[in-house]
């Protein structure tokens, strides 16, 4: 479990992270979403105790995580995949990191087999393609056998087999019983991945809500009608809770009618329809719509 209470950063004038409060329970994948520059890998840190907080406090199953006396054994941890010493091979890599953190030598095999990675243990690291690296970034992770995982980002420039494997990764493990905190910017990645959601913004909170309450929200679907009545189509199904979107010569978008609806009152009142078509928003657009007060660097434009 994470716990985050009223979480801040600041840097000089600027606030990465703004009073931040959630907690990332144990069982699920829960993600963790904001446009670039919204503070995750900000946050992610200071839950690792690698960035100290200007105030608020972050912990892992109950204690800040530097306070345990074996950290490793609590959170294990991809926040940048090119972390590695490039001159190492996987293995020693691995077996490095395992002699200080008294992890038994056998476990390193194990997690090599368990990221998929032993064809190539013996190889240099520094060769690795990326996907090789983050393979080795989350065996790092899984080292210590750790009751949490916390990953900035993990599928970013992946394949798609790599984007399955690490999807499958994620939710294998929370299955067992574990905390995943994951990061990404891609809402359609974190639909299929996750069960809860964390959405942030310029630092601040926007959501924390279920995948599933968040799809139903963002399925709302809208109508689009074609008339060669439309203004007269118009006037007559507006009213309370009907919201017309977007109105073009013979045509308008509706919310809060579903198609039957405006069909039987245009069929009622005799007005023909060349198109009555159910539109639904993507997850992306819906996620867009979401954030879109909260983008740092805004496409002049991009806002329309
Ligand atoms: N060391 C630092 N000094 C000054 N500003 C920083 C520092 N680290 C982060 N920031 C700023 O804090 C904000 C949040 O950055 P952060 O990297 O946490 O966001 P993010 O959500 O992880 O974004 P991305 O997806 O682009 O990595 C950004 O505006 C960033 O420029």
């Amino acid at each position: 479990m994470i716990e985050v209470h009223e979480l801040t950063k600041r840097y000089g004038a600027k606030t990465a992270v703004d009073s931040l409060t959630f907690t990332v329970k144990p069982g699920i994948v829960t993600g963790f979403l904001g446009p670039n520059g919204a503070g995750k890998s900000t946050t992610m840190r200071m839950i690792l105790g690698l960035d100290r907080p200007t105030s608020g406090t972050a912990t892992i199953n109950g204690r800040p995580y530097a306070e345990h006396t074996a950290p490793l054994k609590q959170a294990g941890a991809l926040l940048d995949a090119k972390a590695v010493h490039t001159g190492r091979s996987a293995y020693h890599h691995l077996l490095a990191m395992a002699a200080t953190t008294g992890v038994p030598r056998s476990r390193v095999d194990e997690v090599i087999d368990l990221v998929g990675l032993h064809e190539v243990a013996r190889k240099r690291a520094g060769a690795f393609s990326l996907g090789m690296g983050q393979r080795l970034g989350i065996a790092s992770a899984l080292l210590a056998d750790p009751e949490v995982l916390i990953l900035d980002e993990p599928v970013n420039g992946l394949d798609p087999e790599g984007i399955l494997w690490i999807r499958h990764l994620m939710q294998n493990f929370a299955a067992q019983g574990r905390t995943v905190f994951v990061s990404s910017h891609l809402m359609s990645e974190m639909a299929l991945t996750a069960e809860h959601l964390v959405v942030v913004g310029k630092g601040r909170l926007i959501a924390d809500v279920s995948v599933a309450a968040f799809i139903e929200q963002a399925a709302r679907d809208t109508v689009l009608v074609r008339s060669p009545r439309a203004v007269e189509l118009h006037d007559l199904i507006t009213g309370p809770g009907v919201t017309v979107l977007s109105v073009e010569r013979g045509a308008f978008e509706v919310s809060g009618l579903s198609a039957a609806e405006v069909g039987d009152r245009a069929s009622a009142a005799g007005i023909a329809l060349h198109e009555l078509t159910v539109q639904r928003p993507s997850l992306e657009e819906a996620f867009m719509e979401l954030t879109k007060d909260a983008v740092e660097y805004q496409t002049v434009g991009a806002a329309a």
